[in-house]
Order: C-alpha cells, then sequence, then structure tokens
C-alpha cells in the first residue's frame, strides 16, 4: 500500500465515517443536498464519507475534502448483488476520486457472471485506490483478504439469504472477523447509537460506518411517530 493510502487509513482509525446517501425519487436525492449532508458530518467530526454514485462521490470528495469510500448501487436482472456490482461501476467510483472502493464481496454470483478476482486485477493495475470488501460472513471476510482487499467491513450481514438476521449491528461477526483477519475491520449496518458505536471499536474495529441513524431523517422521523402511536395505544389498553 502507497505511503498516501497508508496515512488515509490511519486518518480512519477509531473514528465514525458517516454514510451519505440518497435515491432517486428521495426528497434528499442530488450531488449538492449530499454534499452538505457530508459537510454537516464533518462540522460533527467525522473522519471520513460513504458515498453512492460517481456524482455524489465527486461532489462530497471536492466539498469536504474528507476521505471518501464510493459505491455505486445498480442492479440487474440476473443478480441479487448491488453494491457495486461490475467493474464498469467499480471503475466510475475509482475515476470519480473515491479514496476507498467498496465492493460486494459476497459469495453471490455476480452480474454477467464476473468474477471477483478479475475486477480486483484491473482495479489494481489501473488505479491507486484503495479497495473495501462488503461482506456478510467471516467466510467472506477470510476470502476477501486472501483475494486481496485493504479493507473488510461488515455491511452486507442481514441482507444475505444466509446471514443472521439481527435487529441492531451484528458485534458478533465484527469480533470474528477482528479475530480471523489481519486487514483492518470496519463495523458498519444497523449501528443506531455512539454506545453501539463504542461498543464496536471495543470489539476491535477499526473504524465505525453509520448511515441511516444519521442521514434518513425520514426513516428518524418514522421511528419517533411510531413509538409515539406504540406508546398511546399501550396506554389506553
Ligand atoms: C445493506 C446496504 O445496502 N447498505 C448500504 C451500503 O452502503 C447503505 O444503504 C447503508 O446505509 C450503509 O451500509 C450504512 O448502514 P446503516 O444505514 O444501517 O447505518
Amino acid at each position: 500500500m502507497s505511503v498516501h493510502n497508508m496515512d488515509i487509513l490511519s486518518s480512519l482509525k477509531g473514528g465514525l465515517v458517516v454514510s451519505c446517501q440518497a435515491y432517486p425519487g428521495e426528497i434528499l436525492f442530488g450531488a449538492d443536498v449530499m454534499a452538505r449532508m457530508a459537510l454537516t458530518a464533518k462540522a460533527g467530526g467525522a473522519v471520513g464519507i460513504r458515498a453512492n454514485t460517481p456524482e455524489d462521490v465527486a461532489e462530497i470528495k471536492s466539498r469536504t475534502g474528507l476521505p471518501v469510500i464510493g459505491i455505486w448501487k445498480a442492479s440487474y436482472s440476473d443478480s441479487s448483488v448491488y453494491i457495486t456490482p461490475t467493474l464498469k461501476e467499480a471503475e466510475a467510483i475509482a475515476q470519480a476520486g473515491a479514496d476507498i472502493v467498496a465492493l460486494d464481496a459476497t459469495n453471490r454470483e455476480r452480474p454477467g457472471q464476473e468474477r471477483l478476482t478479475d475486477i480486483i486485477r484491473v482495479l489494481r493495475s489501473k488505479y491507486e485506490v484503495m479497495l473495501m470488501a462488503d461482506v456478510s460472513t467471516v467466510q467472506e471476510g477470510i476470502e476477501a483478504e486472501r483475494m486481496g482487499f485493504d479493507i473488510v467491513s461488515t455491511t452486507l450481514s442481514g441482507y444475505t439469504p444466509y446471514s443472521p438476521n439481527h435487529a441492531g449491528p451484528d458485534m458478533e461477526l465484527v469480533g470474528e472477523l477482528v479475530k480471523a483477519l489481519s486487514i483492518p475491520v470496519f463495523a458498519e449496518g444497523r449501528i443506531q447509537t455512539p454506545e453501539e458505536a463504542s461498543e464496536c471499536l471495543h470489539r476491535g474495529a477499526y473504524t465505525v460506518v453509520v448511515g441511516s441513524a444519521i442521514t434518513r431523517p425520514e426513516l428518524i422521523t418514522r421511528k419517533f411517530v411510531e413509538g409515539i402511536r406504540q406508546s398511546a395505544v399501550s396506554q389506553s389498553g
């Protein structure tokens, strides 16, 4: 790994990466809004940003100056892999200026039967970016390290048919990956509170990535609305 990338990686150690994502059709969709969201995260102390699409990655990178983990979610009819599924999306994210390109590294067939090892080989030969494996199990993490990824993240635990369906973060997976791997393990997925984020770090996570609990006001509002409704129902009963 280059000195530049080692510096970027160490700037993320023990800190909070905020995932700033909105989809077409959502009220906050658009690179300008996501860049503002990322700037608010930076003002609050975030050490990095995770972002979706080349447009958002480029805008956020140039306006925040923070390290950016870039992904491009895309659906294909022949595969359920959607986080940076093919070389095309991965190259676009690298070209947009991401410091780290994150890809689905689960044990599932990719669109067009592309092979992850081939994607990694091309990315390594053409770009300086670090590569993050979004996994759902320990085995996938071990395989990702073997394939040459720089970082593993627990992003997809609970989102593959064969991984556990926890309501909160998969703390066990964080601990098991930390034990099994020598590359940094990022904790990501359903982290709702500062206490949960700290617990992930206690279990050895290198960095914590939080999205919905910070950057999805519609979901946050709905939680309050549901909570109020349920409490009203239980009081009236
Ligand atoms: C499974 C999947 O598609 N995860 C995505 C990956 O980029 C995002 O939708 C999540 O928001 C991100 O991983 C952060 O997680 P949470 O929003 O739970 O804090």
